[in-house]
């Protein structure tokens, strides 16, 4: 088991945002998280990287709690938003300071980066611009390129299709699948068309709770729609 999380909760004033008694997860497997808005979805995820303090449970990455030990951050990458990101900087130069806490030379980084040309559709490198100063479809692009740079054994990625074109959805959906299997990948998505394409393992949660737990096949698509248009 690569994640585990016991009688996790999460309280704000009266009300319990995340309730999950019991979830494990095996290396390798690509899960997606849907549910509708306030679900609890990315206060899960932060709960997961030890962004937020859980008010009770805990969360186990390969056995031990996240909250004591920080050895997971030698193998985990996420992408949650742009708070992930240093707005003063170019996309180069945080791809170079993000490689370097990963002993990659700035050409190992350089290296890398080829191989996103076409995810990156010509916007992303050498344009001489700030982070900030791109659209929030192309600061996706590089949270997730950063992400992937790392060659995390898991994965956690908060609505990353949110925000990209219908073209590099298509190319983000080949990067995940390409990589299936050799990491262990938590995404939470709105678009159920996505997830199920990606992910073999759906979690649908409702207020904070687990509401369904199963793997995908060929009904799975279908089984959401229906859950969600009622
Ligand atoms: N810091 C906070 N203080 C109080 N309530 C909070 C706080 N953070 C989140 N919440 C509440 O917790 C609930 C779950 O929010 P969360 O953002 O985790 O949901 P989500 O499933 O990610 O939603 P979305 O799909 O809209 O991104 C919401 O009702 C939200 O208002």
């Amino acid at each position: 088991m690569i994640l585990e999380v016991k009688n996790l909760q999460k309280v704000y004033g009266d009300k319990t945002v995340v309730n999950i008694d019991d979830l494990q997860i095996v290396a390798g497997e690509t899960v997606g998280l849907v549910g509708n808005n306030g679900a609890g979805k990315t206060t899960f995820f932060r709960m997961l990287l030890d962004l937020i303090r859980p008010t009770q449970g805990e969360v186990l990455s390969k056995g031990e709690n996240v909250m004591h030990n920080g050895d997971w951050k030698n193998y985990t990458a996420s992408f949650l938003d742009e708070g992930f990101l240093i707005d003063y900087l170019t996309p180069e130069e945080y791809f170079i300071f993000i490689g370097s806490l990963h002993n990659m030379s700035v050409a190992d980084v350089s290296a890398y980066l080829t191989q996103y040309s076409e995810f990156f559709n010509g916007e992303i490198l050498n344009s001489g611009k700030y982070i900030r100063d791109f659209s929030k479809g192309n600061q996706v692009k590089v949270g997730i390129a950063a992400a992937l740079m790392q060659k995390p054994e898991i994965l956690i990625l908060d609505e990353p299709f949110a925000n990209l074109d219908p073209t590099t959805q298509i190319r983000l959906k080949n990067l995940l699948k390409a990589q299936a299997g050799n990491m262990t990948t938590f995404i939470s998505s709105h678009d159920l068309n996505h997830v199920t394409d990606v992910c073999h393992r759906i979690i649908l949660v409702e207020k904070g709770r687990i509401i369904k737990d199963f793997k995908t096949d060929e009904n799975t698509l279908q089984e959401l729609e229906s859950y969600f248009s009622a």
